[in-house]
């Protein structure tokens, strides 16, 4: 199976499987990646989030060593010449392709023997692969007679059949059903519990939310947060929703200032004293608490606080476009 394979002993895992150091990238005068700093430790989950246009491609692509930054230096494996690694690498473009009349698993074997691998493991790995992910009846069907997401499954076994150390995922899940999308992440945590290190960006909060260990959020070329979710959903106070039987009284006075009522419930950040001292008001004031919910804001919130909501829109708009392509 894939990753059985430890690294030699030889070859000490650097603390940081992907380094960049102040990274730009131009285009003219357009800059796409405008001064990157990003360190993804070796056996995580990192996501890179972002809308489109954002500069998710570009910094992966420069990380990998595809194309060289205008400034900034990059670390791929412990490798400043990244391309040195690329056999250590499994690498899925956000352009998908494969040759339309290759059968699945020559497809995979293929993709596998352009990063050293023999052809005839890469073959058998194939084999396995489709057979373990349900697939078995598409081993030797061309690649033409497969449905969109299976031939993106196909492109994505090809990335990993090598057995890299670091998998480098452009937008996996775009172009997949939600049974794909699952199956992808329970591939991508199987992946790093044997000790491969998943960069990955996407404009899906959600599936960075359950995956990532740390995350990295970009807007126009920059990166605006890095560190763990709940680091980013931290950066936002819980929000507090109270419904009283009492329309008024004294305990009106300590409800915190940014407190709005909306259909007969008040909602407010909690305070930094907690909730304790409001509670003890209102049980004293008789306001005859009705209910009452503690919320801590999800990842969407943070990322709407952090990148904006300009931001947060476009990256809805994607997703809603991407489930109806
Ligand atoms: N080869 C290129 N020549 C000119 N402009 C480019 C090139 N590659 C990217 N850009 C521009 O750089 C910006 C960032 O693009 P990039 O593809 O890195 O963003 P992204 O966050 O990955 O978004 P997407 O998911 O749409 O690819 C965009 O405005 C894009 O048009």
């Amino acid at each position: 199976m894939i990753g059985d394979t430890p690294a030699p002993a030889s070859t000490p895992e650097p603390p940081y499987a992907v380094e960049g150091h102040g990274l730009v990238k131009t285009f003219g005068s357009f800059r796409a990646v405008d001064g990157i700093d990003i360190a993804v430790p070796a056996g995580t989950i990192y996501g890179i989030l972002g809308p489109n246009g954002a500069g998710k491609t570009t910094l992966l692509r420069t990380l990998l060593g595809i194309v060289d930054p205008d400034e900034g230096h990059r670390l791929l494996l412990g490798a400043a010449r990244p391309l040195r690694m690329a056999r250590e690498v499994g690498y899925l473009p956000e352009e998908r392709g494969l040759y339309p009349s290759m059968k699945a698993f020559e497809a995979i074997a293929f993709m596998g023997a352009l990063r050293g691998l023999p052809l005839h493991v890469g073959r058998e790995r194939a084999k396995a692969m489709l057979d373990g992910h349900g697939m078995g009846a598409a081993i030797d069907k061309p690649i033409r007679q497969l449905s969109k997401g299976m031939a993106q499954t196909v492109q994505l076994f090809g990335t990993i059949v090598h057995e890299p150390r670091l998998i480098v995922l452009d937008e996996p899940f775009s172009g997949l059903d939600a049974i794909n999308q699952e199956k992808l992440e329970a591939l991508i945590r199987d992946q790093a519990r044997r000790g491969v290190t998943i960069l990955f960006s996407t404009h899906v909060i959600a599936h960075a939310e359950r995956l990532c260990e740390r995350i990295a959020i970009v807007a126009q070329g920059r990166i605006r947060f890095e560190g763990t979710p709940g680091a980013a959903r931290d950066r936002l106070r819980a929000r507090v929703r109270l419904r009283t039987r009492a329309g008024d009284g004294a305990w009106r006075q300590v409800l915190p200032a940014d407190t709005v009522q909306d259909d007969g419930i008040w909602h407010f950040a909690l305070p930094d004293a907690g909730i304790e001292p409001l509670l003890r008001a209102l049980i004293d004031g008789q306001a005859g608490i009705e209910s009452l919910s503690i919320e801590r804001p999800g990842l969407h919130d943070a990322f709407v606080a952090i990148a904006g909501a300009a931001a947060a829109k476009a990256m809805q708009e994607q997703g809603e476009e991407a489930e109806e392509a």
